[in-house]
């Protein structure tokens, strides 16, 4: 049983437009979170999120506290939600069995103590932040979550977002699914800003030598990164989030922050970015 964290600090927007492709990546990037056997954390000073991977493989993986939460257990002051991206899986939450599919969600509540992730061939991607109230645990799959259609073939970014926290109460988290129709690959485009809320993405189901060419920035000022399988990004609140695949992909997006209105983000017109 292994517990990883590294701390990602947050960057400001000079910084960033300064950085060559590696510092980019150190700063931005996460492409480890996903390991046989253990518990991987990345704990962001944006908004204090954590993004995680467990991935149980032959045995149970439990959640430990890490450092950076100075609580006695992980959730003693925060909220976690999995959603399992491998085969059906189990979180046992303080001895209750939540049998987790595959793009199923578990939302867990501030208070839990004991969490516990099994499956041989599950693989949870964790989110948790810092939490106001105690929300019950609450399993949600993908066909329970409000599902909205976007984008059309001829712009490649023909799109079902499926918000998957709207359906239960959470304090900060805000977490959802977008899948592709077949021939769209544009993510997020046109793109927005919200500065109240962080976001990471996680991008998978991409074949092995497909990539998102993910960018990021203040929309006058974009970089870019090169994304594979299974790996994250960190968006910071000045920064767009929007990308192309060379091929299909889904992801997983998920914010924190001063509120959970999914809606409240700035447009930012097309004729805008750099
Ligand atoms: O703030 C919200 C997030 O950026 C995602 O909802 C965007 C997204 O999934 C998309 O447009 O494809
Ligand atoms: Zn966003």
């Amino acid at each position: 049983m292994s517990t990883e964290f590294d701390i990602r600090h947050a960057i400001d927007p000079v910084s960033a437009a300064g950085m060559g492709t590696a510092e980019l990546r150190e700063n931005f990037l996460i492409d480890d979170l996903f390991a046989d056997g253990a518990v991987r954390w990345t704990y962001t000073h944006y908004d204090r999120m954590a993004v995680g991977g467990a991935v149980p493989a032959s045995g149970e993986l439990v959640l430990e506290v890490i450092k950076p939460t100075g609580t006695a257990n992980f959730l003693d002051r925060r909220e976690l939600i999995a959603v399992n991206i491998g085969e059906a899986g189990t979180i046992t939450v303080d001895g209750t069995d939540h049998a987790v599919g595959t793009r199923d969600m578990l939302y867990v509540g501030m208070g839990s103590k004991d969490v516990r992730f099994s499956g041989a061939g599950a693989k949870f991607y964790l989110l948790s932040a810092p939490a106001h109230a105690s929300h019950p645990t609450t399993l949600l799959q993908q066909s329970g979550a409000k599902r909205l259609d976007m984008g059309s073939a001829e712009t490649a970014n023909e799109r079902s977002i499926y918000q998957y926290t709207n359906s239960l109460k959470s304090c900060q988290l805000v977490v959802g699914l977008t899948q592709f129709a077949p021939g769209s690959v544009w993510n997020t485009m046109p793109a927005h800003v919200h500065d109240r809320r962080m976001e990471a993405y996680l991008y998978f189901d991409l074949k092995p030598d497909a990539f998102v060419v993910h960018l990021m920035g203040e929309p006058d000022e974009t970089r870019h990164m090169i994304v594979r399988n299974e790996q994250a990004i960190l968006s910071p609140p000045w920064s767009i989030h929007a990308g192309a695949g060379t091929g299909s992909y889904t992801f997983i997006w998920a914010m924190a922050g001063d509120n959970i209105d999914y809606t409240d983000a700035e447009k930012v017109p097309m004729e805008d970015l750099r």
